[in-house]
């Protein structure tokens, strides 16, 4: 039986995820500014498309209407050309990317960087075991093709810059082989 033919984007979708604290926000700034596709920063667009839904005292968090954020985003994504940065990666569909980045980094640096945000008790105790774990690592492997799933060190201020350079390379290859 013949199938749909899919729609080619334009340009290519990127995930970027790990752990709360470990970087993602940065990079993807400066990614979106170098490179010039869209920064979608989830939990900010979560957000201003009314997807929260009541409070989790324990995490100290807003719950995730994932069907509505996913709805909202499908059009967006179909074009191509987004930075999508959020702490969990196995609810999109898979055939939103076309490549993913994990961010990581040791569990001092993590420590210190969500002591700073303001992070205590069992909202820090659980970040740094995720990390850790290496939880959001394993939940991009499970969640997508692993050919496609890469880590980054985000721990010193110089591997911002490699990892931006890294993600560009990438991104010239994926138009050169898509044009
Ligand atoms: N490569 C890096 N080197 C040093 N500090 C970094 C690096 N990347 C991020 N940071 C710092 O770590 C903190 C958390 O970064 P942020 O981008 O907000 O993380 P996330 O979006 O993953 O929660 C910020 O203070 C940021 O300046």
């Amino acid at each position: 039986m013949a199938t749909a033919p899919q729609i080619k984007r334009q340009a290519p979708n990127i995930l970027v995820t790990g752990t709360p604290g470990v970087g993602k926000s940065t990079l993807c700034q400066k990614l979106s500014e170098t490179s010039g596709l869209q920064w979608l920063e989830i939990s900010k667009i979560a957000k201003d498309y009314n997807c929260l839904e009541e409070y989790d005292e324990v995490y100290q968090c807003p719950i995730l209407d994932e069907d509505k954020l996913l709805d909202g985003l499908e059009e967006v994504m179909c074009k191509g050309g987004n930075i999508v940065d959020y702490h969990s990666c196995e609810f999109f569909p898979e055939r939103w990317f076309d490549v993913v980045f994990v961010l990581r980094t040791d569990n001092t640096t993590l420590y210190d960087r969500l002591v700073a945000r303001g992070y205590t008790g069992k909202k820090l105790e659980d970040n740094i075991d995720c990390e850790i774990f290496q939880t959001i690592l394993e939940e991009a492997r499970a969640s997508y093709n692993v050919d496609i799933v890469h880590e980054l060190s985000s721990v010193a201020p110089t591997e911002l810059e490699d990892n931006v350079n890294r993600i560009c390379l990438w991104l010239q290859q994926w138009f050169q082989d898509n044009q």
